[in-house]
């Protein structure tokens, strides 16, 4: 029986029927270069075109996915996320603003003039925006329908990854529904009267400072960590400090009334971040254009076993963007295993956050994930949503 869609589309049971083939002979073929997991994961991706499928599923006249609601395994961690109460997804449509003339109301961590304000006003033209302290406020603000979507930082050219915002991915149970690239450039910012020379201090938000690593070098300035870039000016300004200086953005020297003592002060002239857009509900991935999936999974030990992980999107020449290791913080150590020479040896145990380049609509995308669910442990997708192929 079908059911309408009340959870993510891509997802369904680990005993649901096998996926339509993608023409690929290795999918008919049995997989003997992967070894069987001892447990299963339970997800697995399921959205093709076209009517009744042989999973139950139904396309409706709309276009969207309906999916058999299968029961899933409660050991697993896909369990907690898709809750049954979960609304519509969105449709693409929802990617550009708030309908009915209202304006949707976007998270994004740090004050007024960071920029991540900026990339959620990129992302969301005409949204308003909505300052929170952390990015964790964030996330729940979104969750509790305090606003409609969040932007936050995910990684960055010069500074790499923004790894909190990783795991906060995993604990909270939002979808990626888009990315937004924005170019960063830093200034460096004073009270007025204050004079290069002077500045013994500069704070800023740490990744900030790391993308300014030679100029701050060359100042001989001691740097200190705030919250955000935004916070550091308005602290300097609302205290007067005539010892210390801030890197935050042009924008940021207007709103907080600093004089700007230098621009473009960060490593590289091409510093790009790239945000995340994140909502409740995932968008119905298409493949009209180009799309990027993000999951994340963790493996059984062995040898190769990531090498085999990732050749599920190598042998369908599926392109991976990004790759990210983070330690599973509720169980960090794996169970000791012997070893002849030097006894017992405990293994960090590992959270792998994957980008890969095609849509959760696409048939070959649905089979590698099918494939990966062999020897995971546990897969979860994060949300399949359409690549920024803008400029910065
Ligand atoms: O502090 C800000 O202004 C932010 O928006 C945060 C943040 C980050 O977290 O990476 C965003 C973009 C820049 O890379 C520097 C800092």
């Amino acid at each position: 029986m079908a059911m309408a869609a009340t959870r993510a589309p891509w997802i369904q049971s680990a005993s649901s029927p096998t996926l339509g083939a993608e023409g690929n002979p290795i999918e008919a073929a049995p997989s003997r270069l992967f070894f069987r997991p001892r447990r299963r994961c339970p997800v697995s991706a399921s959205i093709r075109a076209g009517g009744a499928r042989g999973d139950g599923s139904q396309l409706n006249n709309s276009g969207a996915i309906e999916l058999n609601r299968a029961p899933l395994d409660s050991s697993s961690e896909i369990a907690s996320k898709d809750s049954p109460t979960l609304p519509r997804p969105l449709s693409r449509a929802d990617l550009s603003g708030g309908g009915n003339g209202s304006r949707l109301r976007v998270a994004y961590q740090g004050l007024p003039g960071a920029y991540s304000e900026s990339a959620a006003e990129k992302a969301y033209p005409n949204c308003e925006a909505v300052p929170c302290a952390t990015f964790e406020s964030a996330f729940d603000s979104v969750e509790n329908w305090n606003v409609d979507r969040a932007v936050l930082p995910i990684e960055n050219s010069l500074g790499g990854s923004i790894h909190r915002n990783y795991d906060l991915l995993l604990r909270h149970k939002l979808h990626i529904v888009g990315e937004v690239k924005y170019a960063v450039s830093h200034c460096l910012l004073a009270n007025h009267g204050v004079k290069v020379e002077q500045l013994k201090r500069v704070l800023s938000h740490p990744q900030a400072l790391a993308q300014c690593e030679h100029t701050l070098t060359k100042l001989g300035v001691v740097r200190e960590n705030v919250d955000d870039t935004a916070g550091a000016a308005k602290f300097i300004a609302d205290n007067k400090l005539e010892d210390a200086g801030a890197v935050a953005s042009s924008f940021a020297a207007e709103i907080y009334g600093l004089n700007i003592l230098a621009r473009n002060i960060q490593d590289d002239s091409d510093n790009v971040t790239r945000f995340l857009m994140l909502a409740r509900e995932p968008i119905i991935p298409g493949t009209e254009k180009p799309f990027k999936t993000s999951i994340v999974f963790s493996l059984e030990e062995g040898p190769g076993v990531l090498f085999k992980a990732l050749a599920v999107f190598a042998m369908r020449d599926i392109n991976l963007s990004k790759i990210e290791s983070r330690p599973q913080q509720s169980r960090p150590l794996r169970g000791s295993e012997c070893d002849k020479r030097y006894g017992a040896l405990h293994y960090f145990d590992y959270l792998f956050y994957v980008d890969f380049e095609s849509s959760m609509a696409s048939p070959v995308a649905q089979n590698a994930l099918k494939h990966l669910k062999e020897f995971a442990t546990f897969l979860r997708v994060l949300g399949s949503y359409p690549v920024d192929t803008t400029h910065a």
